[in-house]
């Protein structure tokens, strides 16, 4: 099975250090809508992995997050692909959970839903939580320059971790083989 993990803000969507709180604020990043349908029409399965702070902090409730996800699933499948399972971490910085990344355990709830071994699956995000959380389970750590990219590629990044211009050039990667940039 071809399984592609991905954060959410700052990858597939616009980000902003005012949350994303409402549909209207849920942009798509250029490409990456059309991405994801060329990954789900090439046989990937493309999962979601993301934190979702703003729910302890009463900037948005589930219903809202629920029809930003909805929102994703209808422009993908208007391209014609699919979107797989979506998880997020609803629970604030202080909550201790085991879901919010840099912790893994939204990523082994993708695997165990699937089914699959984390080891090599490529982890896709902007953060680098993110990429701390790939590395914690022996995933792939991918990096992309859009949302917070460009400041968590000014720090040190975990030993492997593969950059991108954006989840378009992923996807390019994937399907087409074409060479990353280098780490
Ligand atoms: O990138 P993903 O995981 O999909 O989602 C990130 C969001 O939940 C928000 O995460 C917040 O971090 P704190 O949760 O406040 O530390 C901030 O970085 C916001 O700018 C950002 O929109
Ligand atoms: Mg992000
Ligand atoms: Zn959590």
């Amino acid at each position: 099975m071809k399984l592609l993990i991905l954060d959410r803000d700052g990858v597939i969507n616009q980000d902003s250090d005012a949350y994303i709180k409402s549909v209207e604020e849920w942009v798509p990043i250029p490409g990456s809508i059309e991405a994801i349908a060329q990954l789900s029409k090439a046989g990937w399965t493309v999962a979601v992995a993301t934190n979702q702070s703003g729910i302890a902090r009463g900037y948005y409730d589930l219903a809202t997050l629920d029809a930003m996800h909805a929102r994703l699933r209808e422009l993908v499948a208007e391209e014609g692909g699919e979107v797989g399972l979506v998880v997020y971490c609803p629970h604030g910085p202080d909550a201790s959970c085991d879901c919010r990344k840099p912790k893994p355990g939204m990523l082994k709830t993708i695997a165990r839903h699937y089914a699959i071994d984390l080891r090599g699956v490529w982890f896709v995000g902007d953060s680098k939580g993110d990429l701390e959380a790939a590395v914690a389970v022996d995933s792939q750590p991918v990096l992309v320059m859009t949302g917070k990219g460009q400041k968590t590629r000014s720090g040190a990044l975990p030993a492997g971790t593969l950059v991108f211009d954006d989840l378009a050039a992923v996807a390019a990667e994937l399907i087409h083989n074409s060479a990353p940039l280098n780490g």
